[in-house]
């Protein structure tokens, strides 16, 4: 796994949109062999999709080739709600880039057959090969995507209970009041996420200290679920000095040694 760590959330921002945009250039995608990107929504990636918006107004990155995958969606939620993951990928990215509207997806919590509906986007993704980078934040208790503690780590895409925790951290959102969160998503699984080519997750403030310490120092383990990525052949982590907290001071050191030429995200694109 690598850990890159930047000195504070302007600065994860923009080295994440400058990794993400050279790699989109690197694949060379065309319409036939696209380039397919995972997506997370919550405050972390904010950053990094304003950084790729200018990427793209700069003509330095096109997303004309590239399809999405959304990671989770909340369930009984209509599409148009402004705090659904579908608004929210619209309002703060996908409508100010060149994408095309038929190569983004996202599950759809609204219809009869959740199971089915799951089934579904698990073949799409399959139908592309797989998905190329997965980007991802993570909760405080550890979670990627909607994958709580305690979800297996080969899970699929499915139907989750939201934890307390969780649904009172997203009650930002929804005035501060924690019974107009709706108490289930459907998620892709840990499983899906670490069957990615590659696997980027950002993480900053000290409220995820805890959380990066078990990512990088912890065992892995399924009540931290973040952990997972320590078996990926292709893990990535970017997080603030804030996050760090944490972290053993060999660790921080080693990190920040090892990754010391590659800290500037212009040495990328
Ligand atoms: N399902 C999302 C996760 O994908 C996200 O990583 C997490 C952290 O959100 P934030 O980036 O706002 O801290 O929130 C939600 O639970």
């Amino acid at each position: 796994m690598r850990l890159i760590i930047q000195p504070d959330y302007n600065s994860v921002s923009l080295w994440a949109a400058h990794y993400v945009a050279a790699k989109i250039n690197q694949a060379k995608p065309t319409a036939q062999k696209p380039f397919v990107l995972g997506c997370p929504t919550g405050s972390t990636p904010l950053g990094m999709y304003k950084n790729l918006i200018e990427l793209n107004k700069k003509g330095l990155v096109s997303f004309e080739n590239v399809v999405t995958f959304n990671m989770d969606e909340y369930v009984g939620m209509s599409k148009d709600h402004p705090e659904s993951y579908f608004s929210f990928m619209w309002k703060n990215f996908f409508g100010l880039i060149d994408i095309k509207k038929e190569n983004t997806n996202f599950l759809n919590g609204n219809v009869e057959d959740l199971e089915a509906e799951c089934a579904r986007y698990e073949a799409k993704i399959a139908s592309y090969g797989g998905v190329d980078l997965f980007m991802g934040g993570v909760g405080s208790d550890g979670h990627i995507a909607f994958n709580e503690p305690g979800s297996s780590l080969t899970s699929r895409t499915r139907l989750k209970t939201l934890t307390a925790d969780t649904i009172i951290a997203n009650s930002r959102f929804f005035d501060n009041d924690i019974n107009k969160v709706p108490k289930t998503s459907l998620t892709v699984g840990v499983g899906t996420i670490m069957d990615a080519k590659e696997v980027m997750i950002l993480v900053n403030g000290a409220s995820k200290a805890r959380a990066l310490h078990q990512a990088v120092e912890g065992s892995i383990n399924h009540m931290w679920t973040i952990t997972a990525l320590q078996s990926h052949p292709k893990g990535l982590i970017i997080c603030d000095d804030a996050a760090t907290s944490e972290l053993r001071v060999g660790t921080y050191r080693y990190f920040k040694d090892i990754e010391s030429t590659n800290l500037d995200p212009k040495s990328l694109l």
